[in-house]
């Protein structure tokens, strides 16, 4: 086995093991692994494929024709008085594309390109810093979950570890990072750049969650109504994906849904790495470089009664190139109680039901407790 050298570069992270004690362990930084131009992959990182989860299936990337992914222009259902028709035609089009898919991608959204590229100018410049650098410039913390630089999902000593570094940040409620250094102080207008971001995107999600309630011929504000600009949450996380010796043996992210109501996302330096469950079949997603990306989150699946699912997704490495994804996850408060929209007797297993009433933070709290997990099993804390 090719020896590696951490160099000292380190993550420090805080988990719960299976028996509840608290545990302080130690983590590669894999962006200095690969710094380093290893030709194997550190024994951490190797994941032994199982059934449910191959890493290398020949079969990801066949059989998804861009075509088959909804693209939904967001001005189009913007056109209420202008284009009515239009507008129903792209209503139809979300409700059934993210029906069968549990997400989506967005075009003419009206976030500017000047500031998608200011995200990911200054997403770069913190990523080019050396490793001292940016421990100086951001904490990492075990005390609020999933904040800060470094912080991976890891839950013992010998889980295979994802190919990946983070950088999360609670970018709304204001206050809501209990004043840490959460966001880093370098470059300087990385904070201002990101919530530049976050503002316009809000309102895009806003829109989105009315129009996917309207869209399934429900009230337009029975998904909105959970949020208010002052106490929602938005975490923002970067995702880094280092170029990987062996993407064969190795994941980006293990698979998951999110924890979140709705999940935008944007891409850069590459495509080609998210993959999402499709009857039994991962597949990667034709998702341009230039579109973003929405999915389903867990608790728009419950407030929706499961007439929306949260995709079951990963992100699988690559050989000679580096990606980078950021991550916005938009939740009501913590205390709200998310009650299911009723769905009628009839509507069956496809059509929806089976959901319980649940609180925000109550089901977020299971869902870090007990993911990863092998299938999608947090969700069942919320059926009936
Ligand atoms: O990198 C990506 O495309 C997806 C990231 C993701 O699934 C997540 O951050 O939850
Ligand atoms: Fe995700």
């Amino acid at each position: 086995m090719e020896k590696y050298n951490d160099g000292g570069c380190c993550h420090q992270v805080t988990f719960i093991d299976q028996d509840g004690h608290r545990k302080t362990s130690t983590v590669p930084v894999v962006q200095e692994l690969a710094r380093q131009g290893l030709t194997q992959l550190p024994e951490r990182f190797i994941r032994a494929p199982s059934k449910k989860n191959p890493i290398d299936d020949d079969s990801h990337s066949s059989g998804v024709s861009p075509k088959a992914l909804p693209v939904i222009n967001v001005a189009k259902l913007r056109a209420k008085w202008s284009d009515p028709e239009g507008r129903a035609e792209e209503l139809a089009k979300l409700a059934s594309g993210v029906r069968d898919w549990g997400l989506c991608l967005i075009t003419e959204h009206g976030i500017s390109s000047c500031v998608l590229h200011g995200v990911k100018d200054v997403v770069k410049s913190f990523f080019g810093l050396s490793f001292e650098e940016k421990k100086q410039t951001v904490g990492s913390y075990g005390k609020i979950d999933n904040m800060g630089y470094g912080r991976n999902f890891v839950k013992s000593e010998d889980q295979p570890l994802d190919w990946i570094d983070r950088l999360t940040m609670k970018a709304a409620p204001v206050g809501g990072d209990e004043g840490l250094n959460v966001w880093p102080q370098k470059p300087e207008n990385f904070r201002q750049v990101t919530e530049r971001y976050v503002l316009e995107a809000r309102k895009v999600l806003d829109e989105l969650l009315q129009a996917l309630a309207e869209a399934l011929s429900l009230e337009r504000n029975v998904f909105v109504k959970y949020f208010d600009p002052t106490n929602s949450e938005i975490n923002v996380r970067v995702n880094y994906y280092p170029p990987c010796p062996r993407p064969d043996l190795a994941q980006g992210i293990t698979p998951h849904s999110d924890a979140s109501a709705l999940t935008l996302l944007m891409q850069f330096d590459a495509t080609g790495g998210l993959q999402v469950l499709r009857d039994q079949k991962w597949l990667t997603l034709p998702w341009p470089t230039d579109a973003l990306l929405v999915n389903v989150g867990d608790f728009l699946e419950i407030m929706s009664n499961g007439r929306l699912k949260s995709p079951w997704h990963r992100v699988v490495t690559q050989m000679e190139v580096e990606r980078f994804s950021v991550a916005l996850f938009y939740n009501p408060p913590s205390w709200t109680e998310i009650v299911p929209e009723p769905v009628e007797d009839s509507a069956g297993q496809d059509g929806g039901g089976g959901f319980r009433k649940v609180v925000v933070g109550d089901y977020l709290k299971h869902f870090y407790e007990i993911s990863p997990t092998e299938d999608k099993q947090a969700i069942m804390y919320a059926r009936v």
